[in-house]
C-alpha cells in the first residue's frame, strides 16, 4: 500500500525532519493513458506524482496544462500533485493550477521576475512553494529564498526532456542545501533512479524524482521501496551529524 500523502498534506516535513518521499515523473509515461499510468504507480507505492509542465519557450518541448490536471484530479483524487513548471512567466499559471488540484507549484528561479512576489502567489492559492534550478544555475541564487519555500528542486538533467543522463555533479549544490538547511525538503530530477540513488541520500535529498527508471521497471514497486531505503538512510546520517 503506498504511503501516499494525501490531497494537500504537506509533503515532506511533519516535524521530525524531512521524509524520504518518491515522486514519478509522468513525462516518459504513455501519456494517452495518463490516469491509468498514474494510479499505476500510486499502486506500486509513489508517495506523490511529478507532472512535468513545459511551454515550449523555457524549454524546447511541450507537455500538459491545467486542463489536463483538473481532469486528471478526478481520477486521481488524493495524490499529492507536485507540478514542475517548466515554463515563462510561471504567475501566470498559478492559480489555473491551484483551481486544478494542484498541491505544489514549483516554478524555475530563472523564470520568475520577481521571486518574492512569485512565493506570495503561490502561497495565497494555497499551495506549496517549490523553486528549481537548472543545472547551470548555482545554488546561491535560491539560498536567499530558502527560508520563504517548502522546496528546492536541483534539477540533475538540462530540463525539457526525460531519458537523460543524471549529472551527479549537481550532488554539490544539494549537500550544500542539507548541511545548512536540515529541515528542508530537498527535490533532485533528472535521470534518477535505483542505479544512482545512493549518490542523491548521500548528499541528503529527500524527495525522488524518477521518470523513465520507474516507468520502465518490470517492478516498479520494488524500485521505490529500493529508493526509500536509500533515502532513509541518507537523511538518519544527517541526522547524526
Ligand atoms: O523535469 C524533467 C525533465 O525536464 C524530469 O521530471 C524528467 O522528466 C524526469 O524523467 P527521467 O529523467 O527520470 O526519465
Ligand atoms: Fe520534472
Amino acid at each position: 500500500m503506498s504511503s501516499v500523502m494525501s490531497h494537500k498534506m504537506a509533503a515532506g516535513n511533519c516535524g521530525d525532519g524531512p521524509r524520504a518521499l518518491i515522486g514519478p515523473s509522468i513525462l516518459n509515461a504513455d501519456l494517452a493513458d495518463l490516469a491509468a499510468e498514474s494510479n499505476r504507480l500510486l499502486d506500486a507505492g509513489a508517495d506523490y506524482l511529478h507532472l512535468d509542465v513545459m511551454d515550449g519557450h523555457f524549454v524546447p518541448n511541450l507537455t500538459i496544462g491545467h486542463p489536463v490536471i483538473k481532469c486528471l484530479r478526478r481520477r486521481v483524487p488524493a495524490a499529492f500533485f507536485d507540478m514542475h513548471m517548466m515554463v515563462e512567466r510561471p504567475e501566470r499559471w498559478v492559480q489555473p493550477m491551484a483551481d486544478a488540484g494542484a498541491d505544489q507549484y514549483t516554478f524555475h528561479v530563472e523564470a520568475a521576475g520577481d521571486v518574492a512576489a512569485m512565493v506570495r502567489h503561490v502561497r495565497e492559492a494555497g499551495m506549496r512553494v517549490g523553486v528549481a534550478l537548472k543545472p547551470g544555475t548555482a545554488v546561491d541564487v535560491v539560498t536567499p529564498w530558502v527560508d520563504r519555500v517548502d522546496m528546492v528542486l536541483v534539477m540533475t538533467v538540462e530540463p525539457g526532456f526525460g531519458g537523460q543522463s543524471f549529472m551527479a555533479d549537481m550532488m554539490a549544490k544539494v549537500r550544500y542545501l542539507r548541511e545548512n538547511f536540515k529541515d528542508l525538503d530537498i527535490e533532485v530530477d533528472g535521470g534518477v533512479g535505483p542505479v544512482n540513488i545512493d549518490a542523491c541520500a548521500d548528499a541528503g535529498a529527500n524527495m525522488i524524482v524518477s521518470g523513465t527508471a520507474l516507468v520502465t521497471s518490470s517492478d516498479p514497486a520494488q524500485a521505490m521501496m529500493t529508493m526509500r531505503t536509500s533515502v532513509t538512510r541518507g537523511l538518519d546520517a544527517f541526522k547524526k551529524v
